[in-house]
Parts: structure tokens; sequence; C-alpha cells
């Protein structure tokens, strides 16, 4: 299929990935296609958030709009989907609901409701239009920036599909882990084989470097999260390239970002991903000294600095970019978390100008 696209005219994300010297730090942002573009909101329009997913035409469109807002400047897409595109493979409805988030009617409260689940889940038919979307989209970016895939962690899922939607106490998810622990493994191995078969595919359809968002890891204390996230990330990092292998596929860079695992970062570092995301509660410069050139970090700017104004946006950039090697070696710039829906996309270049001011051409 691959021999269908043109060739990478900019690969230094992927060089950063593999731990390459690279002349400049490469830099996309989470949420890099979404809310605070006004194109965004014009594509959308009322259509529902998951009928645009679902659309290859406009979920790729969507997923170019920056890259074309910000051509020189950003180095990678990311396909517009959600990590809620797997309970909805498992069969659960998910339903978005505007200016308040994810809302599952039907959610999972105690053990017995895993009979819900699809037993089996066939990949292809039940995700087949994120495949499309992303093969498209790599015939639109005409090999102009690599195009990132991406899953849901399989905790942050389990979390989402027992909590019904966002959550501030995480009662009923952590009633589960802690009260039922054998059934909450069961479930968190089931949700992991269709994360690595996700992700699998979608490297088949195009996918070039993927990425792992364990979005409430920071819920979990250090011992529970060896317990009922590490696993899980070790076991989709390993299983990947090898079911990859099997399809005939070259395994790709992949990322794991256990937001709020401060905690974690050494274990993160050995854990099979070549690229570690951090949230900005890590020290920069003592990040830096942990990974030890192990793994490539990517982050961690405060998402909210783009509120700040240009000088406070300059000034994180030039205490920042030096903090990560200068941005020649063993970083991505990316924010700690993603980009929100009030941020002026104009201060948003204003910050990648300064990146690549700051870390050179
Ligand atoms: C936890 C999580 C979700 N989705 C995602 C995560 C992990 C990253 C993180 O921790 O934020 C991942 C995600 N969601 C979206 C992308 C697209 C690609 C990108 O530009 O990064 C990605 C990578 C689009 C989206 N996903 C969503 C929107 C907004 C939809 C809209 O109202 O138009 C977009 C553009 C909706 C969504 N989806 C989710 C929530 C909580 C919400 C609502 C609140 C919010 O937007 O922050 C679940």
């Amino acid at each position: 299929m691959s021999e269908s696209f043109e060739p990478l005219q900019n690969d230094l994300l992927l060089r950063a990935a593999r731990g390459e010297t690279v002349e400049r730090p490469p830099m996309w942002v989470m949420r890099q296609a979404g809310r605070y573009l006004p194109e965004y909101h014009i594509v959308k329009g009322t259509n529902d958030f998951f009928a645009v997913c679902r659309d290859p035409e406009l979920a790729s469109t969507i997923t170019l709009q920056p890259v074309e807002r910000y051509a020189g400047l950003l180095d990678a897409a990311i396909i517009f989907c959600d990590i809620l595109v797997i309970p909805q493979a498992l069969g659960m409805t998910v339903e978005m609901i505007d200016k308040k988030g994810p809302h599952f009617p039907d959610p999972l409260r105690v053990p017995a409701d895993l009979d819900k689940l699809r037993t089996t889940v066939d990949v292809k038919e039940q995700l087949g239009y994120v495949f499309d979307a992303i093969t498209l989209t790599r015939k639109k970016l005409r090999g102009r920036v690599p195009l990132l895939g991406f899953v849901g962690a399989p905790w942050t899922l389990m979390s989402y599909m027992i909590e019904g939607g966002g959550s501030k106490m995480f009662i009923h998810a952590k009633t589960w882990i802690f009260k039922y622990p054998e059934e909450s493994k069961h479930l968190l191995a089931r949700i992991t084989d269709v994360c690595v078969e996700f992700l699998a595919q979608q490297v088949v359809a195009g996918a070039q470097m993927i990425q792992v968002f364990e979005s409430w890891a920071g819920e979990l204390a250090p011992r529970d999260f060896d317990e009922f996230s590490l696993p899980y990330l070790k076991e989709i990092a390993e299983r990947l390239p090898k079911r990859l292998r099997e399809l005939g596929q070259e395994p790709v860079p992949m990322t794991v970002f256990a937001k709020g695992a401060w905690y974690a970062l050494e274990k993160l570092c050995v854990s099979g991903y070549q690229v570690v995301g951090l949230d900005w509660t890590h020290d920069p410069e003592e990040a830096y000294k942990v990974a030890a050139g192990r793994v490539t970090l990517q982050g961690n700017f405060d998402p909210n600095i783009l509120y700040g104004g240009r000088k406070a946006i300059t000034e994180a950039v030039e205490r920042t970019v030096p903090a990560f090697g200068n941005g020649k070696k063993g970083w991505i710039c990316n924010l700690g978390h993603g980009i929100t829906p009030f941020v002026d996309p104009e201060d948003l270049k204003h910050f990648f100008e300064e990146v690549h001011r700051v870390g050179g051409k």
C-alpha cells in the first residue's frame, strides 16, 4: 500500500524519534486539529463529532488544516479521530456532547456489565473508517510531513467506559481496581488486544508513527500505576512491532504519553517506547537528565502559556529549548497536553516561530 504515497520531504520527527541528531527540533501540538482553529468550526459545522471522525473526507480535511496554516513550521500531522472509538468498537455507545465532552449512556458499573461488550472485535470492520481516513490523509499530505496515528491506553479507556465520561473523583473506576482487581485486569487485557490491532492497522493504512495516550495516569498512585497501567503500556510496545512484522510492515516509532505520571519517568524510559511524552509538571532539565539519551522526550510547555502573551511565550521558549539539549537531540517540541479551545492561532504561530528562532534552522 505504501508505494502509492509520495516520499517524505520532512522526516525531522522520525529522525528525532530514533534519537538521531537533528538540525532543529521537530514540533507538533496535541489536539492541533481542533476547536481553536476557525477553519475547524467551518468544516465541522453542526455535524456530530463522531460523524466527522467517520467521514474520511472531513477527517482528512481537518487533519490537514494546521499543516496548511502553519506550513514550514509544523513537522507532523495527527489523524483527526478520538481515543473513544475503541469503546465504540467494543460495542458501547459514546456520544460527544457539545461543550461538555464525551458521554456513555450505559457505562460498565459492575463486572457483570462486561457481558455487554463484544467478545471479539473485528477491528477492520469496526474501525475501517479510521484506516480510510489515514490513507486518504497520506495521499493529500503528498509527503509534506509524517502522519501520526494514535490510541487511548487501556487504563484511560477503561476509566471512560466505567465512569461514563470525564470524571473528577474516579469513584467508579477506582471501585473496580480496588474491589474487582481481577475483572479490571481482564477488561484491561481485552482493551489491550484491540489497541494493538488498531495501531497495527493504522500503520498498514499509512500512519508513520504512533502515540499512546494514557491521559489519566496521574489519577493512579505509583503502585497502582505499576499494576493497572504500565503492564498494558509495555504490552502494546512489545506486541505492536511483532504484529507489524506479521503483516509485512516495518515497525514505526512509538510514543507513550502518560499524563500525570511524573513519578514513573524512569520506568517509562525503559518501557519499550522510543519517545516519552511529558506533561508540564516535569522540569525539562531534570527529565532530560533522567532520559539520558535512552529515549527521546516530547513536550512539555504548559498549554496555558499560550494565553500569556507573546513575551511570556518567547521567555518560555528561550528557557525550555536549552534545557532539552538545545533541541538538537532527544527532543520533540510539543505542549504538555492538548491545546485548548480559546488560544489565538496567531499566538501558536508565534510559539512555533520562536522555537524555530531559538532551536535553529
Ligand atoms: C482524553 C482524550 C479524548 N480524546 C483524546 C484524548 C487524549 C488526549 C488528552 O488527554 O486530551 C485524543 C484526541 N482527540 C482528538 C484528537 C485529534 C487529533 C489532534 O489534533 O490531536 C486526539 C489525539 C480530537 C478531539 N476530541 C474532542 C474534540 C472536540 C470536539 C468538538 O467539540 O468539536 C476534538 C477536536 C472531544 C473530546 N475527546 C475526549 C474528550 C475528553 C473530549 C472533550 C473535551 C475536549 O475537547 O478536551 C477524549
